[in-house]
């Protein structure tokens, strides 16, 4: 039970979350044998769903666990009251090994070199990126927090893949529109800051070219803990689901949504799909 509790504290599906709740309703009230178990076995089938996929995908790099552990480990809730940082940051920020798996993949697949990581956090996301890069890749990652600058460069050095990361603190919003002036553009460009303002980053990203031609937007926190189909939703949400909506209507894009760990949205130019020649 301590195991599920804890697996249960960081579920994104909001499914899971009311069978539990009508597991501890059921301690109280009671329900018949057989429904009560029929409900520990449901929620049972998911954690050895969630178990089984983690099992059956390739372990991290022992620099990207170290990371994970670092992460778990940190005392943010001292830093924080502390004021050392800016916000009250959390572990289950972390995308965590299936999900860095699955950039690993992305990058590798689409012969990438060149990555945007908008969210840094503690860098998993960059570093997993960058160990699937070429030597001459490169992963730009933005942070908001300056606190985050240092820990990131200590953990992500202890990789030969860190040096091809390099990490620019601020707001995403002004950084990504200093790169366009700068007139860089990625390959793959990950999404995983503030959800609220997704939709203006992806418009400078597509109305000023950061994005590559053939390049893939991977976009995090698509279903934003269910909140995108459900009525009750907080700033985040609704900013994710607005995003959505509008990411369904651009047509000058493909998309899918996989519902992977809180939803992976993967998007790309129409042209891009077409399986042409690489324009660039
Ligand atoms: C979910 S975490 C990123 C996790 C990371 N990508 C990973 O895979 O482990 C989101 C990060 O975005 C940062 N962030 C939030 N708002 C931001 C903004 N406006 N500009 C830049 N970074 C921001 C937060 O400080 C946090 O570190």
């Amino acid at each position: 039970m301590a195991e599920q509790l804890t697996t249960l504290g960081k579920h994104f599906d909001p499914m899971v979350l009311k069978l539990w709740e009508l597991q501890e309703k059921f301690k109280s009230t009671g329900a018949s044998v057989e429904i009560q178990r029929t409900l520990d076995e449901a929620l049972d089938l998911f954690f050895k769903r969630d178990r089984y996929c983690e099992e059956n995908t390739s372990p991290a790099s022992p620099e990207l666990d170290m990371i994970n552990q670092m992460t778990l480990t940190h005392p943010w809730e001292d830093l924080y009251a502390q004021g050392k940082t800016l916000w009250s940051l959390r572990p289950f920020m972390l995308s965590g090994c299936q999900e860095g798996q699955f950039l690993k993949f992305l990058v590798s697949m689409s012969n990438a070199k060149r990555v945007l990581d908008i969210g840094t956090y503690t860098g998993y996301s960059a570093l997993a990126c960058a160990e699937a890069l070429p030597d001459d890749g490169e992963v730009i990652t933005c942070e908001f927090d300056p606190y985050l600058e240092n820990l990131v460069k200590e953990y992500t050095s202890k990789s030969v893949h860190g040096r091809k990361i390099s990490i620019r603190i601020g707001p995403a919003l002004d950084i990504i529109n200093t790169l366009a002036n700068e007139k860089q553009s990625f390959d793959i460009i990950f999404l995983d800051a503030n959800k609220f303002q997704y939709w203006e980053y992806y418009q400078v990203i597509m109305d000023r070219d950061l994005l590559a031609p053939r390049g893939t937007i991977v976009v995090d926190n698509a279903l934003f803990f269910g909140q995108v189909y459900r009525e009750i939703r907080d700033k985040n949400g609704e900013g994710m689901k607005m995003f959505n909506d509008n990411v369904s209507r651009d047509p000058r894009v493909t998309t899918v949504l996989v519902p992977l760990r809180d939803g992976i949205r993967l998007i790309r130019r129409k042209e891009a799909m077409l399986g042409k020649e690489r324009a660039d």
